[in-house]
């Protein structure tokens, strides 16, 4: 465990990084960029989820805007694509369901899922976890306000890596639009052009 660089395989080297993005910020962008540099990923795919289970508390903004969102973020860096997979299949969002589709779509292809140290510390809650590390390997980023250290996951199965830190949320950046406060920076400019033109976060915004 620890910081460090998996073995080449000769195979494409895809990185995964699942999120609500609601919205997409820099953290995201920043974590994204910094693995795919540090473990020589040929691609970096964003997939959006479709209804996130463990956010069944909180209004998650619809599908197709947090997806468009996550698109403009993405549009210029040639290394970034993002996938509908999650979106598509319908109902809640299981991180096996994405690896087991990716896999499929993609055979020969070795499967880098990224995720903030927030929820690497979940993992083990995860649907179907112990199959989770025979699909991907597993890259921890550091989080402000979150402490990335290994919580039991398989040996070999997990990486952790320090990213720059950028104490964004996109729960900070939702606040922030709701109290009428800039998320210039905090968020891609042509996401802050999104999220003013749809309306989101507002008393009136669209919904699930
Ligand atoms: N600032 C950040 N630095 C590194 N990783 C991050 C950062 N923000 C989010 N992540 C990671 O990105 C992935 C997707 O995050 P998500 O879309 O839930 O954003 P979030 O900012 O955590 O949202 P929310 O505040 O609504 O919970 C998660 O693995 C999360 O840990
Ligand atoms: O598979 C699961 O049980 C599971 C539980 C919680 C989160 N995830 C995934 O973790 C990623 C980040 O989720 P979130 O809720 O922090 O945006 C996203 O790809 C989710 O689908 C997956």
């Amino acid at each position: 465990m620890g910081e460090h660089i998996v073995p080449g395989t000769g195979k494409r080297r895809l990185g995964v990084m699942g999120g609500t993005f609601d919205p997409i910020h820099h953290g995201h962008l920043v974590a994204a960029s910094e693995v795919a540099t540090r473990f020589h990923l040929d691609e970096v795919v964003f997939v959006p989820t479709g209804q996130p289970w463990q956010k069944s508390h909180q209004q998650v903004s619809p599908a197709e805007d947090r997806y468009l969102m996550t698109v403009i973020a993405t549009a210029s860096n040639p290394q970034f694509s993002v996938s509908r997979i999650d979106i598509d299949r319908g109902g809640r969002t299981y991180t096996i369901d994405t690896l087991r589709d990716l896999r499929a779509a993609n055979p020969e292809t070795d499967l880098f899922f990224i995720t903030g140290a927030d929820a690497l510390a979940q993992i083990l809650g995860w649907r179907d976890a112990d199959e989770l590390f025979s699909l991907s390997h597993f890259i921890g980023a550091t989080r402000p306000g979150h402490t990335l250290t290994d919580p039991g996951l398989p040996d070999g199965g997990v990486s952790l890596v320090e990213v720059p830190a950028l104490a964004i949320s996109s729960t900070d950046c939702r606040e922030r639009v709701r109290r009428g406060d800039p998320v210039w920076y905090l968020v891609p400019d042509g996401v802050v052009r999104y999220i003013n033109k749809r309306g989101l976060y507002g008393e009136e915004a669209p919904q699930t």
